[in-house]
């Protein structure tokens, strides 16, 4: 098989190029998770699917095994403070704090589910990494890239002379736009925080600067470092190790490229002197009500929980699956207004493909269609792979179309469009879980001649009343039906 050429948008170097991953073996991205003080709502959506589209793409081009999807949770934060002293303002600070945070990542994993996604290989708490760190702190100290003034500690940017090439912002512009007084304790007012101290009645960790905390930018660049090079890099490839540190993606929304990444970024160079963190720089468009940006601080937003389990928005629940089609129909880098007409549209041409997949039975290892698969080879282009969907569809409609059923069947599942459902509505039954991997596991025995294997996922499910029937459709492909003694 020839791998597609991967191109992807560089915000960086702002230009579409090439993806050349620095260890084809280990394909490394890191993506800037929730800070878990509220429900997500759908514009915080938008991320989690983009990028499991990306995942999902490189694991195809890759090998499910040679890529690092790391999306952490930022569970330190002032606004969590804020939020656990107003919710449970009887409870010790750190017990309140542990209670918004466990139900909020509960809450985002389930979403995260519901949308199609899969989970991320490793899914960092900052909490669990303070002390990274502060051994990263300690480094910048050391090299002269960070002081100590008025009990907190600062990142120095005129440490670093090309400090503000992500957002293409130099240092005398935001200095010319600093008409609030400089706070008199920075050397530049463009300097930030890396560790600022706690007081009593607020959570801190001991450090050599004092009980205290981290800022927001420190923990991406600790978390990147631990999991993309620190704890992998002894099986990394030479040609890694020529350049130590530096991971091949970073992603977010677009809001975080100033001052978030461009403040990882400084971080994480000058620490190790390198001349990059990461090689390409991923950010998606913003989700939009009426022209604005959905944000939490406007008000104007609509949780992915409201969307899925109420009827709050335009009369009805939405399943996951149409929200994850209603945001991938446009272009990752493009505005979304995002409306019902928008839901509704998704939804008609979910359902049509997938019963235009009805009948087909998928093994594990069916591929996706190879013209999708190099339309999202170009910077993801979604839109453009659903209209070559849209063509398997019609040809999966017409009489002896099988192949094309199943080829839209597996492109389907590919792109995180549960198959689940497809199989169930089929048979039109309630599906027990599990029942159809079970029996894609078993077609894939056979289809391997391993009957010994089949027999015993047969046997299992009978164990639980569950038969099964072979049979081959008009391609001679295998298929299952099953029938439940109750
Ligand atoms: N309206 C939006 N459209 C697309 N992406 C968004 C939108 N709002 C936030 N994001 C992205 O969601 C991710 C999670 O960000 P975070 O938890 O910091 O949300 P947030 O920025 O606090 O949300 P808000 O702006 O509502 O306060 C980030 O990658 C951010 O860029
Ligand atoms: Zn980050």
């Amino acid at each position: 098989m020839t791998t597609p050429q991967l191109t992807l948008y560089n915000t960086l170097t702002r230009a579409k190029e090439r993806f050349v991953p620095i260890d084809p073996a280990n394909v490394r991205v890191y993506v800037c998770g929730p800070t878990v003080y509220d429900f997500a709502h759908i514009g915080n959506a938008r991320p989690v699917i983009v990028f499991d589209v990306l995942f999902r793409l490189l694991r195809h081009l890759y090998g499910a095994d040679h890529v690092t999807y790391v999306r952490n949770i930022t569970d330190v934060d002032d606004k969590i403070n804020a939020r656990a002293l107003r919710d449970f303002p009887d409870l010790p600070l750190n017990e309140a704090i542990r209670k918004v945070t466990e139900t909020t990542v509960a809450q985002f994993r389930a979403d995260a589910r519901a949308l199609g996604c899969l989970e991320p290989t490793v899914e960092p708490r900052a909490t669990d990494n303070i002390a990274e760190m502060q051994a990263l702190i300690a480094t910048l100290i050391a090299n002269r890239h960070a002081y100590v003034a008025n009990g907190e500690v600062l990142f120095d940017v005129r440490s670093m002379p090309d400090y503000g090439q992500l957002s293409g912002r130099n240092l005398d512009d935001n200095l010319a736009g600093a008409r609030i007084a400089v706070e008199a304790h920075k050397k530049n007012p463009a300097d930030f925080v890396l560790w600022k101290q706690s007081a009593d009645n607020e959570p801190g960790w001991d450090s050599p600067w004092g009980r205290g905390r981290p800022g927001w930018h420190i923990e991406c660049s600790a978390m990147s470092e631990r999991y993309l090079w620190d704890e992998i890099k002894d099986r990394l490839s030479p040609a890694a190790h020529r350049h130590p540190h530096a991971f091949d993606i970073h992603g977010g929304g677009l809001d975080l490229i100033f001052p978030h990444h461009e403040n990882e970024i400084a971080q994480s160079r000058c620490a190790h002197g390198t001349s990059a963190m990461a090689n390409v720089w991923m950010h998606n468009g913003f989700l939009q009500v009426e022209g604005q940006k959905m944000s939490k601080s406007l008000g104007n937003f609509v949780t992915i929980s409201q969307l899925l389990q109420t009827e709050d928005f335009g009369g009805h629940k939405w399943p996951g699956d149409v929200l994850r089609l209603a945001m991938l129909m446009t272009h990752y880098r493009e505005p979304i207004d995002f409306s019902v007409k928008r839901l509704e549209e998704a939804e008609t041409k979910l359902r049509d493909w997938q019963r235009a997949a009805q009948g087909a039975s998928l093994a594990d290892g069916d591929g996706p269609d190879a013209s999708v698969v190099k339309e999202l080879a170009d910077d993801l282009g979604f839109h453009r792979a659903s209209v070559a969907l849209e063509v398997i569809a019609k040809k999966a409609n017409r009489d002896g179309g099988a192949a094309a059923k199943h080829c839209l069947a597996a492109t389907l599942r590919f792109l995180g469009f549960g198959l689940d459902s497809v199989l169930a509505s089929e048979q039109g039954a309630d599906e027990p879980p599990h029942l159809a991997a079970a029996i894609a596991a078993r077609l894939a025995a056979l289809n391997a001649k391993d009957f010994a294997k089949a027999d015993a996922i047969r046997a299992e499910l009978a164990e639980q009343g569950i038969t099964l029937m072979d049979s081959k459709d008009e391609t001679g492909a295998r298929q299952t039906k099953w029938e439940i003694k109750r």
